[in-house]
């Protein structure tokens, strides 16, 4: 069982004081868990012991004389035979490093069964959360949080109290300066403060940028997550006329105004439709449009190898996030996360159970925008009331769809384009998506191109539509289920819709003009 945990200290209480007999304390941060531990076991007068690799048992908290250990095995035999008539707590640190060998993780086991009937504990520290499938179901696996405002502050406090540091900071700048390093770590906190002093000798309002862009760069780091940029606005997306009217009114949704209105936050949406219809173009253009950062999570980036860790993975990248709030989180292709090929579906499921949970208890001001292709792949859960503001389908474009996505990508090709016969090329593109005419218009160019370099004309986009197969010819079977899909009610059509005689050659739907 893994804990999200608000206040740690509280919680190792409790447990020591339930009698759990086995803690599994995910953590990068050593020093700051130790010192946290420290702090449970004074205020309980509990007695505290940490053991590692190279310097065998040590006294954290409490008298006595110390068991003499050098490899794990004595280690956990020590603690087995230690009288401890005081309830004690053993720290063993980095004990991942040896719990793959069969014995220890045996012993491990029987410890954790035997120590219920003595005042002993143990609790091991580690940075990953691979853990044993035998230990997983013996032990309690709790996940430190990373440092809260408070605690960031007292970094923030102890480095400007340092005597020579210049500070310049007004109240809300320090505020800020705080709130932008939520997500670090403590050490990486002190590191990212300490470089903006030594930039330019003291710390002030202007460092505040200069720690999101540390924050982003860390982020940068994380395999899943990839920033954004955000150029593209409405303007660049040609159709999805109700998904765009949505999005716009909701506009300044994320602005201090709109919370003091009583306004909720918007929580996501859901785009599902035909490949090439504009469904990460439309994150994109969230972005831009509510000039919001951009971050997109790649699922397939955070299946690990080895059990626990995709989880772990999962549930990092989300929080660290999180942490650049108000933010647009892009899951592309979420149904990845329950058909990741070649993986027990165990670790698909906990993975995408991390995604809905994280979607579910999230707090800050994230707006989710969840991709997807196969509806076949996804779960109910997902698709589940509540769980999104609104689930778009992204349907093959209507004809006015398609004169105006011929229009955005001859602009965007800087082609003027009443040059063009709009009406004859949205007429010959009936069943193309928004990708297709995109490649009509790029194969047309190399037409004109190769001719001399003359000006492409209508008649090469003709040309160009008529040798590709769009998909919804060569997939007709796949795209006819979405749309049943759609016809069964379960999403909202993204585009105003105009059924054309032409049209009702695909399957014809009965469509809902609600608009929200
Ligand atoms: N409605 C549209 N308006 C303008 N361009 C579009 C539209 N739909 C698609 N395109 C063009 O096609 C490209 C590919 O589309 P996009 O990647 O957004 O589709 P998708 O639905 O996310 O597809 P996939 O599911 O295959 O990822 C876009 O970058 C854009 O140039």
């Amino acid at each position: 069982m893994v804990k999200h945990i608000q206040r740690f200290e509280e919680q190792l209480d409790i447990y020591l004081r339930a009698r759990f007999t086995l803690l599994i304390l995910i953590t990068q941060e050593e020093e700051r868990a130790l010192q946290k531990i420290r702090e449970v076991c004074e205020r309980t007068r509990r007695h505290c012991l940490t053991w590692d690799i190279a310097d065998g048992f040590q006294r954290l908290v409490g008298q006595g004389p110390l068991p003499v250990a050098r490899d794990p095995l004595t280690a956990l035999e020590q603690i087995d035979h230690t009288e401890a008539p005081t309830s004690t707590l053993f720290v063993l640190k980095d004990f991942h490093e040896t719990w793959a060998n069969p014995q220890i993780k045996r012993k491990l086991r029987n410890l954790a069964q035997r120590l219920k009937f003595t005042k002993k504990s143990i609790l091991i520290t580690t940075v990953t959360s691979r853990i044993p499938e035998e230990l997983r179901d013996e032990s309690v696996i709790i996940d430190f949080a990373l440092p809260s405002a408070e605690e960031l502050e007292e970094v923030l406090n102890r480095l400007t109290a340092t005597p020579g540091v210049k500070v310049n900071l007004t109240p809300l700048g320090r505020e800020k300066l705080v709130q932008a390093a939520i997500g670090l770590t403590a050490s990486q906190a002190q590191r990212v403060f300490a470089k903006a002093i030594v930039e330019d000798g003291s710390l002030d309002d202007r460092d505040i940028d200069l720690v999101t862009e540390e924050k982003k760069q860390i982020i940068r780091e994380s395999e899943a997550l990839e920033f954004y940029p955000v150029t593209e606005t409405p303007e660049d997306v040609g159709g999805l006329g109700v998904l765009k009217e949505w999005l716009r009114l909701r506009e300044k949704a994320f602005t201090q105004e709109a919370r003091q209105y009583g306004l909720p936050a918007p929580k996501g949406i859901g785009l599902i439709g035909i490949p090439g219809t504009g469904k990460s173009l439309t994150a994109k253009m969230i972005g831009g449009l509510w000039r919001l950062p951009l971050i997109r999570l790649d699922i397939g980036a955070l299946f690990g190898s080895l059990v626990g860790e995709s989880e772990e993975r999962t549930r990092r990248a989300l929080r660290l996030a999180e942490t650049i709030a108000p933010c647009i989180i892009w899951i592309d292709e979420v149904e990845k996360a329950l058909a990741h090929g070649g993986l027990d579906s165990g670790t698909s499921t906990r993975v995408f159970a991390t995604i809905l949970t994280w979607m579910q208890e999230k707090t800050a001001p994230c707006f989710v925008v969840a991709t997807a292709n196969d509806i076949s792949a996804l779960p109910p859960e997902l698709l589940r009331r509540g769980r999104f503001d609104e689930i778009f389908f992204l349907d093959l474009p209507t004809f006015s769809e398609r004169r105006e996505i011929f229009a955005v990508h001859l602009r965007k090709r800087n082609r003027i384009p009443e040059d063009y016969d709009l009406d004859r090329l949205a007429a010959a593109s009936e069943g193309y998506v928004g990708a297709e005419i995109e490649q009509a218009i790029i194969d047309a160019m190399y037409i004109g191109f190769n001719d001399n370099q003359r000006e492409f004309t209508t008649e090469d986009i003709l040309l160009a539509l008529s040798r590709q197969v769009p998909l919804s010819r060569s997939q007709r079977e796949t795209i006819e289920t979405l749309r049943n899909w759609l016809r069964e009610g379960r999403a909202q059509s993204a585009s105003f819709r105009e059924v054309t005689e032409a049209e009702t050659q695909f399957v014809p739907i009965q469509l809902d003009f609600k608009k929200s």
